[in-house]
């Protein structure tokens, strides 16, 4: 198969999965991810990742709309995407009587073109750990199993569904460099995470789902720059509220003081804090405790968690208008 050819290596389009209780958990969404990208489906519990990356996996067919992994249809070509994927499930599933080489040994017996055993060990980390038994290893070390398992066919695309979950802190940096390393390498990957931080990080585009619709997408930044930044510090002795310039000259759109403590928020964060800070030297006072920043993907995934289930509640099955065109990016 000539896999060259296709810019966008994941192709969705109006994608819809009903479950046979008639739950539909994935309500018409629509994205792409071109080679060498990493993007990021990020949600809420119950969003409707795991039932997307399905999907996307091959795994069952859609109930409606249009999947392309490679320019095939998953399900129904699945030999033809099959061993071009490289697959890590939420929850593995390992024989707990084998050792990990084992493990790895006959999942390549059954992957054209598998890595050798000890390379994929090593790759993520598990070099030392072959001769233990699978039932033995922490839950951590299952994980990196698992993703071994999804590398050992050397995969042109890969599905990570929460690769990091169980993770210490180490564990979780050293699946990134390596998630980064393949990526730059030319593989296509898809994550599914819970660690905003880890989608702030690693991804190049996301979409965040919520109740089965792609409630905001675009770049973390593009994301991100729809909330907005915030700028916090202490009135100086003797000052008040009303003693600052007017604050809808310096750009503000909102604000709160708690005490002598104030909060502005701001769409314009260049413009109101050199205004703020030129105010502050020419009446030569310090504001203590200021803190300038931007918003993070953590804040704006709340926000729009919290704008698309107001639209949820507003219109059940109507347009969401408001949510997505304020994020100016394509879907
Ligand atoms: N086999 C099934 N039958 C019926 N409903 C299901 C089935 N699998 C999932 N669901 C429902 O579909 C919705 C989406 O589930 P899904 O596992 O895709 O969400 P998710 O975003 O991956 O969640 P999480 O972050 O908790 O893993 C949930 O409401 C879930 O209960």
């Amino acid at each position: 198969m000539n896999t060259n050819g296709h810019k966008d290596v994941i192709e969705v389009t109006d994608l819809r999965r009903v479950y046979g209780g008639g739950f539909e958990a994935v309500r018409g969404i629509t994205f792409s991810v071109d080679r060498g990208e990493l993007f990021a489906l990020l949600g809420t519990n119950g969003a409707g990742k795991t039932s997307t990356v399905e999907l996307l996996e091959g795994l069952a067919p859609p109930t409606a709309g249009r999947v392309r992994v490679l320019g095939h249809d998953p399900y129904e070509e699945r030999a033809a995407v099959r061993p071009h994927i490289g697959v890590m499930l939420q929850e593995g599933g390992f024989p707990s009587e084998l050792t990990v080489a084992e493990t790895v040994r006959m999942w390549a017996g059954c992957t054209s073109g598998a890595r050798p055993v000890e390379e994929a060990l090593e790759i993520v980390g598990l070099g030392k750990r072959s001769g233990v038994r699978v039932k033995q290893l922490s839950g951590g070390e299952k994980r990196r199993l698992d993703l071994a398992l999804a590398l050992l066919g050397r995969p042109e695309v890969l599905f990570l569904d929460e690769p990091t979950t169980g993770l210490d802190a180490e564990g979780r940096q050293g699946t990134w460099e390596l998630v980064r390393e393949l990526r730059d390498a030319g593989t296509t990957v898809l994550l599914t995470t819970h660690y905003l931080e880890e989608a702030e990080d690693l991804a190049d585009r996301l979409a965040i789902l919520h109740e089965g619709r792609i409630a905001a997408t675009g770049t973390p930044e593009e994301v991100t720059a729809s909330q907005p930044s915030r700028i916090v510090f202490d009135l100086p002795d003797g000052y008040f509220l009303g003693d600052l310039p007017p604050l809808a000259e310096l750009g503000v759109t909102d604000h709160e003081a708690v005490g002598r403590t104030v909060r502005l928020r701001t769409h314009e964060l260049q413009r109101t804090a050199t205004r703020l800070l030129v105010w502050a030297e020419r009446a030569r006072v310090e504001l203590g405790g200021l803190d300038i920043r931007s918003a993070s993907l953590e804040e704006a995934f709340l926000q729009i968690a919290r704008e698309a289930s107001g639209a949820t509640k507003a219109a059940p099955e109507g347009p969401r208008s408001g949510a997505t065109a304020r994020k100016g990016a394509a879907v």
